[in-house]
């Protein structure tokens, strides 16, 4: 589903990505893991159109994506949960939902000149669907509250939630356990879960919970130094001489810092 190949990403001198090769198959949850400052950020924003890798080839379905730009991308099915935006603290958790789906008509001049009853049928079809998402999510008790006031664990339901109001076919999630409570994580599991098998959503998911990493992922890659050290099997990675190594490092390098 997803080719990297061979990604390059340079800040200067720095490759913060250094000659990276990860294939993503259709249907898998694949764990992105790695110390800090590995490079799986700097991936994500490669892969999502953020950022322009200096070398090397991504494709998506097929297709050669690497210059596309990310409003392409993300019509193509390809999608990055992202913190909800400031400025969304301040309006209701469906509200909040209701504001993802691109290109609404709504938002074109001449529809609203022309086509008032295709634009009050469209906005009804985003409410329901909103108000489905929310029924999925198990936070309809909160659908009017305002996202600012929702629980770290909440928000991040209402982040997956937002890629629901969009025709996804694979989500990149960004840490999706920080500063979530384990109640509400296992719920975000199960619904990543379900996501998954009944929806067909393919995930990748950068996370430093390896809990959550064992319990989720099929398959799990681990970077180190802008590349990927090992991929399998979480047992298989974890035990890996390399995988231990380079965690090592991190925790010598935070007890003695230079
Ligand atoms: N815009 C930038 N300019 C310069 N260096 C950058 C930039 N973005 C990231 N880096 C550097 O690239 C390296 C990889 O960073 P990145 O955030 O991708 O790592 P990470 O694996 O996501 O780490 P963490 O787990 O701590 O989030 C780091 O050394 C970081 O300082």
């Amino acid at each position: 589903m997803l080719e990297l190949e061979h990604i390059v990403k340079a800040f200067g001198g720095f490759r913060a990505v250094d000659d990276c090769s990860l294939s993503v198959s259709e249907g898998e949850i694949l764990g992105l893991i790695g110390p800090n400052g590995a490079g799986k950020t700097t991936l994500f924003n490669l892969i999502a159109g953020a950022l322009a890798p200096s070398a090397g080839r991504i494709r998506f379905l097929g297709e050669d994506i690497t210059r596309l730009p990310t409003e392409a991308r993300f019509h193509r099915g390809l999608v990055r949960t992202f913190q909800i935006p400031h400025e969304f603290h301040r309006l209701s958790t469906l509200e909040n939902l209701m504001m993802v789906p691109a290109g609404q008509p709504g938002e074109r001049l001449l529809a609203n000149w022309f086509g008032h009853e295709r634009v009050r049928r469209h906005e009804e079809e985003v409410r329901e669907r909103a108000l489905a998402t929310l029924e999925f999510l198990e936070l309809t008790h909160v659908a009017d509250e305002l996202a600012g006031h929702l629980s770290g664990g909440q928000k991040k339901l209402l982040e997956l939630g937002r890629t629901m109001m969009t025709d996804a076919r694979l989500v990149l999630l960004d840490e999706p356990a920080a500063g979530v409570n384990r109640t509400l994580l296992r719920k975000l599991e199960e619904k990543i879960e379900i996501l998954n098998r009944e929806r067909g959503y393919t995930f990748v998911l950068i996370e430093h919970d390896m809990e959550m990493i064992a319990r989720l992922c099929n398959r799990v890659a681990c970077m180190a130094e802008g590349r990927v050290l090992v991929e399998g099997g979480f047992a298989t990675v974890r035990n890996d001489p390399q995988v231990l190594e380079a965690y090592l490092g991190e925790r010598v390098n935070e007890e003695n810092p230079a």
